[in-house]
This record gives C-alpha cells, structure tokens and sequence, in this order.
C-alpha cells in the first residue's frame, strides 16, 4: 500500500498523557491522521513494546501505519509496521536487513550533505527538520524555515514529511514547497480535543 504521509503524528509521553496515549492517537486518526509515530525517550524496550502493541490493535483496521522511534528490538517484537530512525540512530542497511523489505523504514535529514548519503534502495520516505524551532525537541538543529525546507524537498530522492514546530496554519505553505505532508507532536497532542486539532490540517 502507498504511504501517505499527509498528516503524520509523532507522539510524546507527557503530551498524550493528558487524554491517554491510546486515546489521543485514536481519536487523532479519527481527524486524518495518516501515519503514527511511537517515540518515548525514557520508556523501557518492555515498556514500548507493550504500548505499540496496544497502539496496533487500537490502528486495526484503519489502514493507519505504526511506526516505531529509534528502537529496531522494539519494532521487530511489537509487531510495528515499520522504524523511524535519525543520523545517529543506527545503520540503515543494517535496520533494512533486520525488518525486512515489507516494513516502513524512514529517516531524518537535516542538512544537503546527508541528503547526499541517503540510501535510496533502503528508505521508505525522510523526516525533514525542524521547520521552526520547537520545545519538543531539546536537542533540535538550526530550523530550516520553509526557503531551506523547500531547497531540502527539491533534493530528495524520496517523498518526505516535513517536521519542527508545525500547525495547522502551516499546512499550504508546506505542501507548496513538494513535503509530501507534516509530522506534528504539539499541534495535536496535549490538544483538549486530538480529533478536532488533527481536522484542523484538512481544512
Ligand atoms: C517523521 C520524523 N522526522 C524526524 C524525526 C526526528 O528523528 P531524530 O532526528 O532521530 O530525533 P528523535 O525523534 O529520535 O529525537 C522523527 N522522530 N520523526
Ligand atoms: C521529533 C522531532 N524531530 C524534529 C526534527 O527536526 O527532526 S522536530 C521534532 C519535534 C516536533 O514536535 P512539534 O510538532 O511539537 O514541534
Ligand atoms: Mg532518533
């Protein structure tokens, strides 16, 4: 199946906490959510894969894909449909090898050099970012802003979900520079209502 990366929810410990995070990503998929994203930097591998398999039965259905951060142990017994890895995250020949051609193995670029690295045979699609500066991210590149985005996009090889401080307002001027979508934590987590927030990118 196609991959579409329209509106792509990465979810956060604390800002899901509110609703739940099996609840906030339901009703967020509810509102268009297109793919999800576990990410949890203090969980256990026991703790993680427990949540994404909750997360994929709650997804049953929905055609919506899960995908783990950082953790190939934990993609690999979840049952996830695929990894969400970054520049220091590992091998990506070596993630490919262990998941299998059929999972969803995507990267992060922040910069042309690695761009030029990206193994296209291996990835499915690029987190592109941060757009803008966000608290969500502490440890955040310089952003980009939509001019370095668009220059970003322009030189892929590979669809691409652009990422950093993104909202609902944000959605034109994204699709106008060729991002495949948005990937957003704030925007929809921590949200009194998730399914409303994520309505807001369709509009
Ligand atoms: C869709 C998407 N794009 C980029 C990132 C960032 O990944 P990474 O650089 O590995 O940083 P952490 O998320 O691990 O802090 C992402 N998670 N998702
Ligand atoms: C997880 C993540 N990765 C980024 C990157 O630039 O690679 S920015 C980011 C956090 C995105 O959260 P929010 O939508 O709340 O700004
Ligand atoms: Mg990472």
């Amino acid at each position: 199946m196609r991959l579409d990366l329209s509106l792509y929810l990465v979810t956060d410990p604390g800002l899901c906490a509110r609703a739940g995070l099996v609840e906030t990503v339901v009703a967020a998929v509810r509102g268009g959510v297109t793919v999800v994203q576990l990410r949890d930097k203090h969980a256990s591998d026991a703790e993680m894969i427990d949540q994404a398999r909750r997360l994929k039965a709650a997804l049953a259905g929905t055609g919506v894909p899960l995908i783990i951060n950082d953790r190939l142990t934990v993609a690999l017994e979840s049952g996830a449909d695929g990894l969400h890895i970054g520049q220091d995250d590992g091998d990506v020949a070596a993630a490919r090898e262990a998941l299998g051609e059929g999972a969803i193995l995507g990267l992060s670029v922040q910069r042309h050099d690695q761009l030029a690295r990206v193994d296209v045979e291996q990835l499915d699609y690029l987190g592109l970012g941060p757009v803008f500066a966000t608290p969500s991210k502490h440890d955040h590149s310089e952003p980009l802003g939509f001019s370095g985005l668009a220059s970003l996009v322009a030189a892929s090889p590979l669809s691409s979900v652009a990422i950093g401080g993104l909202k609902a307002e944000h959605t034109s001027a994204v699709r106008d520079t060729g991002a495949g979508g948005l990937a957003v934590i704030s925007a929809i987590c921590g949200q009194a209502d998730p399914e409303a927030a994520a309505r807001r990118f369709f509009v």
